[in-house]
């Protein structure tokens, strides 16, 4: 295919402003999916993601429209997927930007557009769901003239309906320019996903940005020079087709025998073994995970099953990793690293859903630097490890830049909340007359609590949330700890600020008391920094045995009550004689809410 007829694009919203669904009708009117075969939104293909309705992984389809190739690259939309989003946008030449007419101009979509110029797009304003009554076009194009953006370049659509389609079609083919690329230079090819097929191994999904690439040639990945023969090249159409090349400004996918997605990474280039590119293109990361936790089968004999399913997980998934480790309370386990907590209930849910596990999963903590007294510098992201607090000179803990968008009416509830999770308040900006954009910096660790449903609630969802990892700062933390029935569980050790030990503390053994159920005899729980209690709670005993609440001889009456006992004790520990539920493990995340 000669370059100027290719048009390399995204479509680029904030979440629930329409992508999908513009997307779906774009293949319905391309027929590049027939009807019969059109599920809703085709791009969306983990179950996991249609079922929540978000957009997890970037896939990619070619649309044939006027003698054009059109590729068409998806990009998650949330901010757990930042780095996909932006190597997505680095395979396209131009952007459209479904906005929502009710809804206008939001966090995402501000993020979004300062990415898609960070790339260089061409970005077409689509002003989507026009259909509804609450729709207020002209609004958005206030917003957009407001942040820079022509609104008379905007087209009005309504993916629901089907209307404007040809359009936005006929806006790509025109405002976005054919790729620049040539065809004879050494081959570069960026991997903007990468998937594991137990079949056929990992499949790159890339964009050749010059030079070609064929069956039976020898590739190289730049970042860590290993070299592979190619099996398959092919194109999105959108199930996988082969194809004899794939030359420069195309989009398809390449299968060349590698096994493990972690030598195929997000944001890598392929060249030639023969003749390699001088460089690699700009801008590859390693991405790393910013939040940890520990996950431990509820029964013990299933670790191995557990084991197998985090390594299978982890071909398809290189930003999620896993180490074995050991909890005094909860057994034999792995620690896992995320890289935010939507990323880490799509991993818990998956095991439990495919592989049919029953887990506990410990407080998400994030990774603290620790200098010791004698100088040693230490990373942890477990609290159950943190040494002697006589040991410890200076803990680090990492910090972001939090921008939240919100109508102007709930800026002081906003505020409020920022300023109890230790927020330190940086900026205040208007987008319109009525929407603010707060900046402040924040301890990461109070983020991945219940702050963003805090926000939510406080702000009757209208208020979103974006942020960006700062940096490492000082911190005045402390270790608490809870003892059950006198032991000490390691997996309930959280880090908490100095200033709200005692508060914390307080509200830690009172919820604990509520989640965990009676037992035979009086459970205390306590909470201690450093040896010293500071708070405490008791559950009383059991008085009585639920079976005598049952008449004597009615067996099926038992049975049942038995059986939802056995139900009762999914995803819960026994930890020395006393039973500890999930939810306990999790208490600590709910804190702000209840203390
Ligand atoms: N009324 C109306 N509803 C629409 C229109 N387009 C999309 N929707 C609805 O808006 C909701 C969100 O649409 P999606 O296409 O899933 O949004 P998205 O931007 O892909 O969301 P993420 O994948 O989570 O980023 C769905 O319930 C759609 O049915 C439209 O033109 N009109």
């Amino acid at each position: 295919m000669q370059t100027e007829e290719i048009r390399n694009f995204c479509i680029i919203a904030h979440i629930d402003h329409g992508k999908s669904t513009l997307a779906d009708r774009m293949l319905e009117y391309t027929d590049t999916i027939t009807d019969r075969k059109m599920q809703k939104q085709v791009l969306d293909k983990m179950d996991l993601e249609r079922e929540r309705g978000i957009t997890i992984k970037a896939q990619a389809v070619t649309i044939n429209y006027r003698d054009y190739e059109l590729n068409l690259i998806d990009t998650p939309g949330h901010v757990d997927f930042a780095y996909e989003v932006s190597r997505s946008l680095a395979a396209c030449e131009g952007a459209i930007l479904v906005i929502d007419a009710a809804q206008g101009v939001e966090a995402q979509t501000m993020a979004n557009i300062y990415l898609a110029l960070e790339h260089d797009l061409e970005v077409i304003p689509v002003i989507n769901k026009i259909d509804l009554p609450a729709a207020n076009p002209d609004r958005v194009k206030e917003q957009l003239l407001e942040i820079g953006i022509d609104p008379d370049e905007a087209i009005l659509a309504s993916a629901k309906n089907g209307t404007n389609i040809d359009k936005i079609l006929d806006a790509v083919i025109e405002r976005i320019p054919a790729p620049q690329a040539g065809a004879d230079q050494p081959l570069k090819a960026l991997v903007f996903d990468s998937f594991y097929d137990s079949y056929q191994g990992v499949i790159a999904y890339v964009r050749i940005m010059e030079g070609s690439v064929k069956k039976d040639d020898n590739i190289l990945l730049m970042s860590n020079q290993k070299s592979y023969q190619v099996d398959e090249v092919g194109y999105f159409g959108p199930d996988m087709t082969p194809k004899k090349e794939l030359t420069a400004g195309e989009v398809g996918y390449i299968i060349s025998g590698i096994k493990d997605v972690r030598n195929c990474r997000v944001g890598d280039t392929i060249t030639k073994k023969e003749r390699p590119a001088a460089a690699a293109l700009p801008g590859y990361q390693k991405v790393k995970p910013m939040v940890f936790s520990g996950l431990y089968p509820t029964d013990n004999s299933d670790y191995e099953v557990l084991k197998e399913a985090l390594e299978k997980l982890q071909l398809n998934d290189a930003s999620f990793t896993f180490e074995p480790e050991t909890s005094e309370a909860l057994g034999f386990g792995f620690r896992c690293g995320f890289l935010g907590l939507l990323h880490m209930e799509v991993i818990q849910e998956r095991l439990e859903r495919e592989y049919d596990l029953d887990l506990v999963i410990t407080a998400p903590s994030v990774e603290y630097n620790i200098v010791k007294k004698n100088g040693d510098v230490l990373k942890i992201e477990n609290p159950a490890l943190f040494p002697d607090p006589a040991e410890i000179a200076e803990i680090k803990e990492p910090f972001v830049n939090a921008e939240i968008h919100l109508p102007e009416e709930y800026v002081g509830q906003a505020m409020e909340l920022c300023q109890d999770n230790r927020g330190e308040f940086a900026d205040m900006q208007y987008i319109d007359q009525d929407r603010v954009t707060l900046s402040y910096k924040m301890p990461l660790s109070e983020i991945i609590t219940d702050f963003f449903n805090q926000l939510k609630s406080r702000t009757r969802g209208y208020a979103t949330l974006d942020y960006e990892l700062k940096g490492y700062e000082k911190s005045n933390l402390v270790k608490l700890d809870i003892l059950v029935n006198g032991e000490l569980v390691d997996a309930l050790s959280t880090i908490v600020h100095d200033d709200n030990s005692y508060q914390e503390g307080n509200y830690l053994t009172r919820r604990l008391k509520e989640v965990i159920p009676r037992h035979m005899f009086k459970v205390p729980i306590q909470a201690a920094i450093g040896g010293k209690i500071i708070a405490r709670a008791n559950i009383p005993a059991m008085r009585k045995n639920v079976l005598q609440k049952c008449y004597g001889g009615d067996i099926t009456r038992k049975r049942k009550l038995l059986e939802k006992q056995k139900e009762g004790k999914k995803r819960m520990k026994q930890v020395g004689s006393v039973e500890i539920p999930q939810e306990a493990f999790m208490a600590i995340l709910e804190r702000e809410e209840n203390a």
